[in-house]
């Protein structure tokens, strides 16, 4: 990837070419409310208890924890891909008990998801793995050829645009993972472990990145239990102990 100052010149130029479809400064507005969460899988597992969390638009928060201490199950039930057991939990607006079919894909579609395996579509390039989230959020075509070359330009993809994913390195297929959750520019962004595959240079300018769209507007939840990234950072944090979601001070 390029230095610092050139990668976050270009986060400032694809930003004005592509401005969030939402106005960033309409206050403090809860976003995503945890109300008592609990929530246990059929193995007896028991990943999240009594998790009672308020997330505010423009929020930038790590959830930290050890591996199994349940941080991909607390994104999971926010992108819907799991319900709570039991408590009350409300995403942009909709109640996560009830909401499915249509309405879930309507409300994953305001959100940017960095999956910790990639998802990447194997038989789609890079720029078509792209193109099909935009066409999917109802971006016209001349929207598409503006933001496409832009993000990849950001995340230092550009010369893989036409890639298919197999032939794209462990760390490309994350930036590229990062891309397709950016490139429509969601109110809200979810990553599990977006550097997990990432040199400690590449991980900083991706986090620098991420930084600068919470400034501009994204609210942002990362996952990650790289000690060193969220001590530089300076981000507030949260810890997934045992299930238990505590502020670490
Ligand atoms: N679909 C599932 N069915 C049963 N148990 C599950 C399921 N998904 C996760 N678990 C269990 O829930 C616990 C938390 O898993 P989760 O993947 O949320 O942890 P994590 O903190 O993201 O771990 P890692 O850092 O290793 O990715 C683990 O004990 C796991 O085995």
């Amino acid at each position: 990837m390029k230095t610092l100052k050139q990668t976050l010149q270009s986060v400032q130029q694809w930003w004005q070419s592509s401005p969030s479809p939402e106005p960033s400064a309409s206050g403090k507005k809860i976003i995503i409310e945890f109300q008592n969460v609990h929530k246990t899988y059929d193995n007896s597992a028991y990943p999240l208890r009594e998790v009672s969390l308020a997330v505010y638009k423009r929020d930038f928060l790590f959830i930290a924890g050890a591996s199994g201490a349940g941080k991909s199950t607390f994104l999971k039930l926010i992108y819907g891909a799991e319900k709570p057991t039991s408590g009350d939990l409300t995403v942009l607006g909709e109640t996560m008990t009830d909401v499915k079919g249509d309405r879930l894909s309507q409300l994953r579609r305001k959100m940017g998801i960095v999956f910790q395996d990639y998802q990447l579509i194997p038989q789609k390039t890079i720029a078509e793995n792209l193109t099909f989230v935009l066409r999917a959020q109802g971006f016209r075509p001349e929207q598409i050829q503006r933001r496409l070359p832009a993000t990849l330009k950001m995340l230092g993809l550009s010369h893989k645009a036409n890639c298919f994913p197999r032939y794209l390195s462990g760390g490309e297929q994350q930036r590229a993972s990062l891309a397709r959750a950016l490139v429509g520019t969601p109110p809200l962004l979810l990553a599990d472990e977006p550097t997990g595959n990432l040199d400690s240079h590449n991980a900083m300018q991706v986090m620098k990145i991420l930084q600068k769209l919470n400034r501009m507007g994204i609210t942002i939840l990362v996952t990650t239990h790289d000690e060193r990234l969220i001590e530089f950072l300076g981000q507030p944090v949260l810890s997934l102990d045992q299930g238990r979601l505590k502020p670490v001070l």
